[in-house]
């Protein structure tokens, strides 16, 4: 049955190659996504989410979920598809309340102010209160038909914290600083107990087809190195070695994203992930050197790069390219989310100029 998730395993792909430059096998080009793909720089999005009325409620319907995962898809050659759902959910099914206010990003209304809140807080079932976000996932594999993998995702503990005792975003992370300091036994409960989840968050997401998983610390890189280690990696480190790794006969690849991070690289890549992203802070060549062959690279083009003429985005992506070198593990991406209000046709620049000109680094 064409179209059937359950006959549609990995090994059916008729696009494998970000898989492949996971696991580090050659390829014919180098892979591409873009971090945010689906989101409010595309027309059809922004139309997509005022029928479903607010963000939350676009993540909760499985059919328009499914629709605004699709979008970029739509538009550009990408050899990925991500899962459209965020971070927050976990923290969400956890009672803290996530509303979003325009312009302000996300917020908690219930936000852990201590210990005692942190021992209340219950471990989200990943079929009950985020079955929606499993429905999601099989619903777009489903869609997907086997074209290309569907990548599926959490936040890491440490991020998913900092939403969590902050209340919503921040720029100085004060009340989490104050917790890991003053509170530290507060903080490692509330980062043990959010680790739990994320692992059966993404087994779950496994089980419902995804063909790899990324976990975005997007806050790690405001930590000293030593409490990156103790507040956020440690916590990585127990996702990874708590994650299903095959599915269907197919290794399931697991990157690990930390924003910042670049002078961290040897210790995410001992953590036995396959893969890590990198921001555009660090010059590709040197963390390949540094790291080897030990994992595969994700990145790492500053999404503002989005913003220039079509040259000057073909020259960045070929300086990238020279940087990684020949041979495959390089899996092509913004160094973060794409800005919402790039142009569209940018995006079909940057994608197709990754194809276009990686060819020669794969030639036998
Ligand atoms: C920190 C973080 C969040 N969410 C996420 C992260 C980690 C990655 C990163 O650092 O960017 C991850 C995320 N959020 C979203 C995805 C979808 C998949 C994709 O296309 O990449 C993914 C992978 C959708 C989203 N998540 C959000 C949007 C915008 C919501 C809207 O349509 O109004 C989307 C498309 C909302 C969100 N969610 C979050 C913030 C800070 C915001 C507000 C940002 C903003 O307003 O631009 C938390």
């Amino acid at each position: 049955m064409v179209g059937d998730s359950a006959t549609t395993t990995g090994s059916e792909l008729k696009n494998d190659r970000y898989l492949r430059a996971l696991m580090r096998q050659p390829v014919d080009v180098t892979p591409v996504w873009m971090m945010r793909q689906a989101g409010r720089y595309l027309p059809e999005y922004k139309q997509t989410r005022a029928l479903a009325g607010d963000f939350m409620s676009l993540c909760k319907n499985t059919e328009l979920a499914t629709e605004v995962t699709l979008q970029p898809l739509r538009r550009f050659p990408l050899d990925a598809a991500i899962l459209f759902s965020d971070i927050l959910t976990i923290p969400d099914a956890m009672g803290l309340g996530l509303y979003f206010e325009t312009g302000e990003g996300p917020k908690f209304k219930r936000p852990i102010l201590n210990r005692s809140d942190v021992e209340q807080l219950g471990i989200p079932d990943p079929e009950q209160e985020l079955q929606y976000v499993m429905n999601a996932v099989r619903s777009i594999k489903k869609a997907l038909n086997g074209d290309v993998p569907l990548i599926g995702f959490s936040g890491s503990p440490w991020t998913l914290a900092t939403y969590m005792v902050e209340g919503g975003s921040s720029k100085a992370f004060t009340k989490i600083k104050k917790m890991a300091f003053a509170e530290p036994e507060a903080l490692h409960a509330l980062l043990d107990k959010l680790a739990d989840a994320v692992i059966l968050y993404l087994n779950a997401q496994i089980a419902a087809g995804a063909q790899s998983v990324m976990v975005f610390d997007t806050w790690g890189g405001v930590l000293s190195p030593r409490d990156y280690k103790l507040f956020s990696l440690q916590y990585m480190h127990k996702i990874v070695d708590g994650l299903t790794r095959e599915n269907d006969g197919r290794k399931v690849p697991v990157t690990l994203f930390t924003k910042n991070a670049g002078m961290w690289l040897e210790a995410i890549a001992a953590t036995g992930c396959d893969a890590v992203g990198l921001d555009w802070t660090i010059d590709i060549a040197d963390a390949r050197k540094r790291v080897g062959d030990k994992v595969a690279l994700q990145g790492n083009m500053d999404p503002s790069m989005l913003y220039a003429q079509p040259a000057r985005i073909q020259q960045e992506v070929s300086d990238i390219l020279a940087g990684y070198g020949y041979g495959s593990g390089h899996v092509f991406n913004l160094g973060h989310g794409i800005h919402l209000d790039v142009p569209p046709e940018n995006a079909g620049v940057f994608v197709e100029a990754v194809h276009q000109l990686s060819k020669p680094y794969h030639q036998k």
